[in-house]
């Protein structure tokens, strides 16, 4: 049987009484959750991973076929010089035995003499290669990215975006990318849902909404990442 999340329905709300987010929409495979700044992509992803003060919460009815958890669910997020703690050793942050730790180091590309290394001593792609794979140190059926090459330069940014293509497709993940940038989930989300003030606006197979978005603030973000570059399959 294929595994989904259904988010039936989530209401965020401020302590005003504002809507911030009204949305439903399901994670068949690789999706991804795209919006300019403010348009409530990372509320989702906190009300996912049950981080948001249950007063913001209206409504939130989300069904799977495995139980959402700390255990099931892996988080990568946008900065990962912030993300680790800079005086302990890299083999101090996973949570796992040795043996695992070295195979998880190898799974993301990484040579294992990496494990006594400080956090400082690495590169940012590197470090994002370690989140990942602490990230992995459970058995995850959904990973969640906000804004995971935000922070890095443009190699390291291509290196983690083809890792997590081929991390995601070999450990069979559902995955649900969050991001303003259109052109870095291209090749990698299937589906992709267009998150405007709160609300989905547009939503479907990535190749169709790419070369035939319906809404002018699709083609507004499509413009801006796609400047002198195109999207043909
Ligand atoms: N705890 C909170 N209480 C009230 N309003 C909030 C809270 N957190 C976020 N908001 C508001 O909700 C809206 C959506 O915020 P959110 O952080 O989800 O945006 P975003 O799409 O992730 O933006 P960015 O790309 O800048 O991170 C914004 O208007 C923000 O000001």
């Amino acid at each position: 049987m294929s595994i989904a999340v259904e988010i039936k329905q989530l209401l965020i709300t401020s302590n005003r009484n504002e809507k911030l987010v009204d949305i439903n929409f399901t994670i068949n495979s690789s999706t991804a959750l795209i919006g300019q700044s403010g348009s409530g992509k990372s509320l989702t992803l906190k009300a996912i991973l049950n981080l948001l003060p249950s007063s913001l919460i209206s409504k939130k009815e989300i069904s799977s076929n495995f139980e959402l958890n700390h255990n099931t669910i892996g988080f990568i997020p946008q900065n990962p010089f912030t993300s680790l703690s800079p005086m302990t050793k890299i083999k101090d942050q996973f949570f796992c035995e040795d043996n695992k730790k070295m195979e998880l180091l190898e799974l993301v590309g990484l040579n294992k003499d990496l494990l006594n290394r400080f956090p400082k001593e690495l590169s940012g792609g590197q470090l994002q290669r370690v989140v990942i794979a602490i990230a992995l140190s459970n058995n995850i059926k959904l990973l969640l990215l906000d804004e995971p090459t935000t922070a890095l330069d443009e190699a390291s940014k291509d290196t983690i975006l083809n890792l997590i293509k081929e991390l995601t497709s070999k450990l069979n993940l559902l995955m649900l990318f969050v991001t303003h940038d259109i052109d870095s989930i291209k090749n990698l989300c299937k589906e992709v849902i267009i998150i405007k003030d709160g609300k989905i606006i547009e939503q479907g197979i990535t190749e169709d909404i790419l070369n035939n978005p319906k809404e002018e603030y699709t083609k507004m973000l499509i413009n801006s990442t796609f400047k002198n570059k195109e999207f043909r399959k």
